[in-house]
This record gives structure tokens, C-alpha cells and sequence, in this order.
């Protein structure tokens, strides 16, 4: 069959059918594609104009990732709601006094960065689920922003920070960008449960995630 090959173009006006893996493109329905999931699209868009950029080998790069400022904000907005060891690691104090408390040499302190991520004084609706919060903030999980800790902070932050958010993002961005998602036949959205977890020193999720990954359609090439 016939190769199509999309033209950078086209991607100015396409909307939501091409990037789901289907073989149709519309010209007149950029708000309705744009308008819902917008940060989405936008993503969806720089991928693909990558696609078609000279020079690519199929896989998303970092230098990609940079680029996807929505996708790393879920990845963030994910730490927060969900960080990966919710009590990071048991620390000593030295003697001191907090709030009036003389607190003993060699107190044992867990920093419950679970509660920190969802303090209502340093985040709106901070049980939402909102990536957005992070688009235009210089907030970061570099342990300099004590309400976002999920790689910890001070000496003993986490020293694999770098490659553990690069893999995150990297396998992240390159799973969009392979499969289109679909959840089992009879699933719905309100099925998936993205707030339980269980007790434990890393997060576990209550409920497994199933997802149907279906090979991309790589932007209207149909062989
Ligand atoms: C997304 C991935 C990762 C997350 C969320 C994560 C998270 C954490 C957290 C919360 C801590 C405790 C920090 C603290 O108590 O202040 C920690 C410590 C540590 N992490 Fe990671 N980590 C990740 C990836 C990695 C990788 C890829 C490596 C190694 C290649 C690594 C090696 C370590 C080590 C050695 C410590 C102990 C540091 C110390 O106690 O001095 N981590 N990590």
C-alpha cells in the first residue's frame, strides 16, 4: 500500500484522529481538538514534529523530553500526589528545640513527604490531580522547594535523581509515542482508581493498573 507521509503542515490543523493512530486528518476542527485536552494536543503535536524532523530514528531522545513541558509536569504532579518512598529515609536529630519542644540528640524523624506534598498552605486543591499547577512554576523535586520532596532534600537526597527522572520521563514520553492506550473492553475512566495505595516503604498501587497498549499507526504511514 501506498506510504502516506503527513507534511509539517498538516499538523498546524489536524485534530484529535490522527494522533489516536487512525488514518484521518480534518481540517476545521482545531477548537474542538485543542480546546479539552489542550496541554495534551500540544505535546501530542511537538512529538510528532519530531517525527517528521530529518534525522529521526523512531525513539523519543532527551532532547525531546525537554521539550514536553506537560509531560513533565504529570510526572511531577504524579510525585506529589504519589511520591515513590512516602517517608523517605529515617533521620537523627542533633539536640535542638522546635516549637518550644526540647527534642533529644538521636531522635528518630521520619519526614512523611506524602503529607508535605498535600499541605493545603502550599498547594491549591492539593487533592487534585493537576498538572497544570506546574506550567510557568520554577517549583521543582531538586530539594531546594520543601513542598515537593519526593527525591528527599538536604545530604542524603536521593544521588540517582537525574537518571531515576530521566528513565521516568524517557520510558514515559516513548510509550505515548509507541502505543496508543486503551483499557480493557467494559472499562471505564471512573474504573481506575489512582488514589489507594498500600503501607509500605515504597508506593504500591491497590488496585493494578490495566492498560491495552495497540502498536501506533506512526502519523498516517499506512504499509
Ligand atoms: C524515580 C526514581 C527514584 C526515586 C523517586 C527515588 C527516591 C529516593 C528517595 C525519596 C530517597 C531518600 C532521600 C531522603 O531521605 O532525603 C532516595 C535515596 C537514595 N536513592 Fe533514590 N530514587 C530514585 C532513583 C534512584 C536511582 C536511579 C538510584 C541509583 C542509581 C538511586 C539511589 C539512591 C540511594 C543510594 C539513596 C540513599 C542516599 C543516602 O541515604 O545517602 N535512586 N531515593
Amino acid at each position: 500500500m501506498a506510504k502516506q507521509i503527513l507534511k509539517t503542515h498538516d499538523l498546524e490543523f489536524c485534530t484529535g484522529p490522527v494522533f489516536t493512530g487512525q488514518q484521518k486528518l480534518s481540517y476545521n476542527g482545531l477548537d474542538l481538538a485543542f480546546s479539552r485536552y489542550d496541554a495534551y494536543w500540544r505535546e501530542m503535536r511537538k512529538i510528532c514534529l519530531w517525527i517528521l524532523s530529518p534525522g529521526n530514528k523512531g525513539y523519543v531522545n532527551e532532547n525531546v523530553v525537554e521539550q514536553l513541558s506537560y509531560l513533565k509536569a504529570v510526572v511531577k504532579e504524579t510525585m506529589r500526589l504519589q511520591p515513590t518512598a512516602p517517608l523517605l529515609i529515617p533521620r537523627e536529630t542533633t539536640k535542638c528545640k522546635i516549637d518550644g519542644y526540647e527534642i533529644p540528640a538521636k531522635t528518630l524523624v521520619y519526614v512523611n513527604a506524602w503529607v508535605v506534598g498535600r499541605d493545603s498552605e502550599a498547594w491549591e486543591n492539593p487533592n487534585e490531580f493537576n498538572p497544570d499547577r506546574f506550567l510557568g512554576s520554577s517549583i521543582d523535586f531538586k530539594g531546594q522547594d520543601f513542598e515537593l520532596i519526593p527525591f528527599g532534600s538536604g545530604r542524603r537526597i536521593c544521588p540517582g535523581l537525574d537518571m531515576g527522572i530521566a528513565t521516568v520521563e524517557l520510558s514515559l514520553a516513548n510509550l505515548l509515542h509507541k502505543f496508543d492506550w486503551e483499557m480493557p473492553a467494559g472499562m471505564r475512566r471512573e474504573d481506575i482508581d489512582i488514589d489507594h495505595v498500600l503501607p509500605g516503604i515504597t508506593t504500591h498501587r491497590r488496585d493494578p493498573l490495566c492498560l491495552m497498549p495497540k502498536p501506533y499507526a506512526v502519523m498516517g504511514n499506512s504499509e
